[in-house]
């Protein structure tokens, strides 16, 4: 390969100079030099680790660096095609889908696209054109790859390891490409490879080790300096050379402390642009409507877990088994079953069981002959209670209530005349149940054996009378509670969960570094998002709502867009959430630990499973202040109080969602300003 004329290096597409960057404590670029000729290409060649990706990134403003200058004869974004080491393609995109895409980002008219898609397509042997990226091979795919950074015919290419995995035969083409892409149309290329012989094809090398360029000249002029016949040989004897000399410590460089954290000169897109905007809102529609998986994740997913929460919690137990010894009457089956004749000498004990058999589902009546097999039952757990009527239950109930007043009735025979309950009180919703099934069942029975007697049944009644409720009903059911918990909290979790995990996958893969190369402003990325969000959301709330207030009827005393209002308001917190949490992770492992701890967080201190008012006496002013509890009580307000807007529990809601909301936004603005939106390992 002929080398590069000296003469026309002297305008240079890029000067680095004394370029200093380090992760932490981990100094990788030191003190680095590059000059890159107009019209050239420069082979950047380096072992595995010594710092190349990240000076090219330092170069497309990608990273800060934190000492040192940059010049590029090349300003935009626009001018330069960049294709990075991994190949960051669009897995459920065909290959021309992918062309559209990022030829959309750079303007490109769809003819423009079609012809340029053609001719990349027989330059670099690309497979038809409606193959799918995540049908590719390695070797295909990083072709793709390499067209898409060639894609709008760009000034400046920045290639990292672009013939990696490539037949020797197309590697060699695309280095006559390139070199013709230099000599005709005065490109500039900067590429990295760790086929060091490949790079003599370059008219320009810079040997790298250590994160410092070593040396740079054409191939040729470095290898006959050093009389060696192969490049590698020449690396050899500079690695040799800058490993005795030691260059500076480490430590001399680590205890430089940057003042201020500098930016490559090429100018980041930060006006709007309408054409990127709708081509990320059409690839990302693209993923979602063809990621079968996903679509029944989304939707599938409310469906599921809003039935399951109205089946399985919060109703009433049923058939708990619980023992009976009946002493007063041990055979209850030959008494008639009128149970509440006024007749006080046919065992009241078998005509209460008899009440209780009917009157409530709660429980289930298991007979047992003595208090020995009951009682070892009820430790075994085979019942949750035990009830117990002892001999002459009958006559002492009598005593009580017919033949003498309870003031001169002895106390033996209150005793005898009392139905002994004994419960298993570990489980508390258990337990609560049972007492309370078990106590009104007594009252009703004799309420309404009195009534056959034409007593007053409020002999038997507590001095107390409960009125109709103002809000709810006589006798509440825990789902009711907890259906507004849950709609506000799903509304929540689901668009976080979805922001994240999308978000997330293109951070990872490296597909968003690469469209944020080529232009995509965080706004751009983040509207785009949210529009597709706004329809997800709207759908899944629409059934949400439909599960808890059609299908299985919930309370829900108010109109229909005030709960959806706040339900929609609820979900674009959880998505700046997942705007912040998908900026701040790197890993699906990291966010999804988070999100864990978030979601556990969240429901517990939203008053979703138990009301806020019963927390600890020291949290009692605090817990308000939690993400989800002021809107979980407005929700209540309104699906079971039909509270208007104007009511301070409804608007307090409100505003404490818009109040998180900012908090996320503001929270990702940061992270975003000063880490970007990058991938980073
Ligand atoms: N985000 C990061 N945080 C901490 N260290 C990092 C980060 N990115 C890279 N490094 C470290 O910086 C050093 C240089 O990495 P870089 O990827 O630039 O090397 P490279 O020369 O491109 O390697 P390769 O040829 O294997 O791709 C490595 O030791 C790497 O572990």
């Amino acid at each position: 390969m002929k080398s590069f004329p000296m003469d026309e290096m002297d305008k240079s597409a890029l000067c680095v100079r004394g370029l200093a960057k380090r992760y932490d404590s981990h100094q990788v670029l030191r003190d680095l030099n590059m000059t890159v000729p107009e019209g050239c290409i420069y082979g950047l060649l380096g072992p595995s680790g010594c710092g190349k990706t990240t000076l090219l990134n330092c170069i497309m403003g990608n990273l800060h660096y934190d000492s040192g200058s940059i010049y590029m004869s090349c300003k935009k974004q626009s001018q330069l095609g960049f294709m990075p080491q991994d190949v960051a393609l669009i897995e459920s995109l065909s290959i021309f889908e992918m062309f559209t895409y990022y030829g959309r980002m750079f303007g490109l008219s769809p003819s423009k696209i079609e012809a340029r898609a053609e001719e990349l397509k027989s330059l670099l042997q690309l497979p038809p054109l409606d193959s799918w990226n995540g049908c590719l091979s390695g070797g295909e795919q990083r072709r793709v790859s390499f067209a898409v950074a060639l894609l709008h015919d760009p000034e400046f290419l920045i290639l990292d390891e672009p013939t990696v995995g490539l037949d020797p035969l197309l590697s060699q083409s695309i280095w006559l490409y390139l070199v013709e892409l230099t000599t005709k149309s005065k490109k500039t290329i900067i590429l990295t490879t760790h086929y060091i012989e490949e790079a003599r094809h370059a008219h320009m090398v810079g040997l790298m080790r250590g994160g410092n360029i070593l040396a740079e000249a054409p191939p040729m002029d470095l290898m006959s300096s050093h009389n060696c016949s192969t490049l590698e040989e020449t690396f050899l004897i500079f690695s040799q050379a800058d490993e005795q000399s030691h260059k500076l410590p480490d430590e001399t460089i680590i205890s430089q402390e940057p003042s201020l954290k500098l930016w490559s000169p090429i100018t980041k897109q930060t006006s709007f642009s309408f054409s990127r905007f709708k081509a990320q809102l059409l690839k990302n529609t693209l993923y979602v409507t063809r990621e079968v998986p996903l679509l029944l994740i989304l939707f599938l997913m409310p469906i599921m877990q809003c039935t399951f929460q109205n089946v399985a919690v919060g109703l009433d137990p049923t058939k708990l088994p619980i023992a009976v010894v009946n002493h007063d009457h041990y055979d209850c089956a030959h008494i008639p079953t009128h149970t509440h004749a006024c007749d006080w000498e046919s065992p009241i004990s078998c005509r209460f069981l008899n009440y209780l058999h009917h009157a409530t589902d709660t429980v289930h009546i298991v007979n047992k002959h003595n208090l020995l097999e009951a009682e070892r039952d009820l430790k075994k757990n085979n019942v949750w209670g035990l009830l117990y009527f002892a001999p002459n239950f009958t006559q002492a109930i009598a005593a009580r209530y017919v033949n003498a007043s309870v003031l001169n009735t002895p106390d033996e025979v209150l005793d005898t005349g009392a139905v002994n309950v004994r419960l298993d009180m570990s489980n508390h919703v258990v337990a609560n149940i049972m007492t309370m099934d078990l106590s009104t069942t007594l009252i009703d029975f004799f309420r309404k054996l009195f009534h056959e007697c034409h007593w007053p049944d409020t002999v038997v009644q507590l001095p107390m009378r409960i009125e109709e409720p103002i809000y709810g009903t006589r006798r509440p059911v825990f789902t009711h509670f907890q259906s507004p918990a849950i709609l506000v909290a799903f509304g929540f979790y689901f668009p976080l969960l979805f922001t994240t995990a999308f978000l997330l996958h293109e951070k990872v893969s490296g597909v968003l570094e690469r469209t944020m190369t080529v232009g995509l402003t965080p706004l751009e990325l983040i509207l785009a998002h949210l529009v597709l969000q706004v329809v997800i959301t709207n759908l899944q709330t629409a059934l949400m709502h439909f599960i808890f207030y059609v299908l299985f009827d919930n309370p829900f005393v108010c109109s229909v867009w005030l709960p959806f209002l706040l339900s929609f308001w609820q979900a674009m917190s959880g998505m700046f959430l997942g705007f912040f949490m998908s900026a701040v992770s790197n890993s699906h492992v990291m966010a999804m630990m988070s999100g864990t701890g978030i979601f556990f967080f969240v429901t517990f201190t939203s008053g979703l499973l138990w009301p806020l008012e019963g927390i600890h006496s020291s949290m009692r002013d605090l817990i308000w202040w939690s993400p989800l509890a002021l809107s979980t009580e407005a929700m209540r307000g309104i699906t079971a109080r039909n509270w208007p807007i104007t009511h301070p529990h409804i608007y307090k809601g409100f505003l404490a969602i818009t109040g998180w909301s900012t908090l996320f936004i503001i929270g990702t603005y940061l992270v975003i300003k000063y880490r970007g939106f990058h991938y980073r390992k």
